[in-house]
């Protein structure tokens, strides 16, 4: 039988994916992950989906400074309101398609609350 958290977990790992195909489509937000960063897709998806299960479950598994991994990207490419804006717009869209169950709303609170803070931390005088 399957603990609530296991639930949750598998949740996360579909949530992840949906997410990361709008976001992959997304003519805004695409090239900061395949021009900016080049991410390797098989290493970048385990990580946000070991970084929502710390962020929901406590679970210790990434263990990485994601802060850090923006102002990288930041620095080669400016992150403007509008990257937010559109990554916090896809990530509620796509939570309504592949909820996470009763983790839904704070996943959204939490996005939210990261974003602000990332965008303040990387706050340039042009915005
Ligand atoms: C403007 C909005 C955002 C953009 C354009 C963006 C873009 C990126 C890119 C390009 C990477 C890959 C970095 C690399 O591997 O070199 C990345 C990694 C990551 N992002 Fe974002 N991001 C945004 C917002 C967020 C927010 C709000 C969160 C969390 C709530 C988040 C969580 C993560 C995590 C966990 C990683 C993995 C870092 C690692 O351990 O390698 N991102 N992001």
């Amino acid at each position: 039988m399957l603990s609530p958290g296991d639930e949750t977990s598998q949740q996360i790992d579909q949530f992840v994916d949906a997410f990361y195909e709008r976001v992959l489509a997304d003519p805004l937000l695409a090239p900061m992950f395949l021009e900016v960063a080049r991410i390797n897709l098989a290493e970048h998806l385990p990580r946000i989906k070991a970084y929502w299960r710390k962020m929901l479950l406590g679970h210790s598994d990434y263990r990485r400074h994601m802060m850090q991994k923006h102002r990288e990207v930041d620095a080669i490419k400016h992150m403007t309101p509008e990257h937010y804006e559109r990554w916090l717009s896809l990530f509620e869209d796509t939570l309504e398609k592949q909820p996470l169950g009763t983790s839904s709303e704070r996943a959204f609170t939490l996005a939210r609350r990261v974003a602000g803070n990332m965008r303040q931390n990387l706050q340039r005088f042009s915005g």
